[in-house]
């Protein structure tokens, strides 16, 4: 499949509209994510190799803010369970349409999967061995996170797994500007100029909070997870895996 261009944030623009995933976005997603998240390739098949070893027969895997579902397709690639199925979760009605496209065309495994418009909040999560929230709680406002991560950890099941990807802060001003430029030279080298970088980060800025590794270890505790360990970490972008 031949990617478009994500070029949304090239022209400059007049008045600086917060960040949505809109049909315009939904229409180079795939390169926009790739061009600007270091290591997502990678960690997408990750989650596929993490849920191929703790998806457990007769039990839900979650996808939730799945985008176009690239975090279920590659789920869908390694689950060898019998009774399992993916419910894959996004509040944008145009991923979801365009999602359900790509799954349609996706071949070979038969892990059924249900694609649901919905607000997260609103889907019951229960019988789980595998919940993904992949760049996905950065965007729920931050005082909703707790009780979020409470109600997956009380929909899983022993041993279970989330899955939690997120842009992450520092509390050090130095440690903070070090990994911002990094990213920025990562997004340069992938072809973005610095207003498409600058205009960006205006749109995200009231839209999508990044907390400190500190903050996510303390709030899976505080939620009863028994262990949460970063498996995958670039500049300000990490992955981490709580265990119930
Ligand atoms: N309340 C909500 N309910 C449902 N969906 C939501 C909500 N808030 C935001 N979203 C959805 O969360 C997704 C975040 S993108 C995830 C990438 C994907 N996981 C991937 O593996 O490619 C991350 C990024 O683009 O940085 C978007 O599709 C939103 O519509
Ligand atoms: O582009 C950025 O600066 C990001 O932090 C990642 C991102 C990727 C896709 C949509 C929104 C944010």
């Amino acid at each position: 499949m031949t990617k478009t261009k994500d070029a949304i944030y090239a022209a400059p623009l007049q008045e600086m509209i917060d960040f949505k995933f809109d049909e315009r976005v939904v229409a180079v997603f795939p390169d926009m994510i790739q061009r600007s998240v270091p290591g997502y390739g990678m960690i997408i098949s990750n989650i596929g190799i993490l849920a191929g070893k703790y998806a457990q027969p007769g039990s839900h895997c979650y996808d939730l803010g799945c985008s176009l579902g690239a975090a279920t397709l590659a789920m869908r690639q390694r689950i060898n369970q019998p009774d399992c199925d993916i419910i894959a979760v996004d509040n944008s009605p145009a991923m979801i349409e365009r999602g359900r496209e790509l799954l349609a065309r996706d071949s070979g495994p038969t892990v059924p999967v249900t694609m649901v418009c919905a607000d997260l909040q609103d889907v019951a999560i229960g019988n789980a061995s595998v919940v993904v929230l992949n760049f996905t709680l950065q965007f729920i406002p931050p005082a909703q996170r707790l009780a979020l991560i409470e109600r997956i950890h009380a929909g899983l099941n022993p041993g279970g797994i989330l899955i939690l990807s997120e842009k992450i802060a520092f509390d050090e001003p130095e440690r903070q500007q070090f990994h911002v430029e990094l990213h920025h030279d990562f997004k340069r080298a992938n072809g973005y100029s610095d207003l498409e970088i600058s205009q960006k980060r205006s749109a995200l800025e009231n839209v999508m909070i990044p907390e400190t590794l500190a903050c996510h270890h303390e709030r899976l505790k505080a939620a009863g997870f028994s262990s949460s360990e970063v498996w995958f970490q670039c500049f300000n972008f990490a992955s981490l895996v709580a265990t119930k």
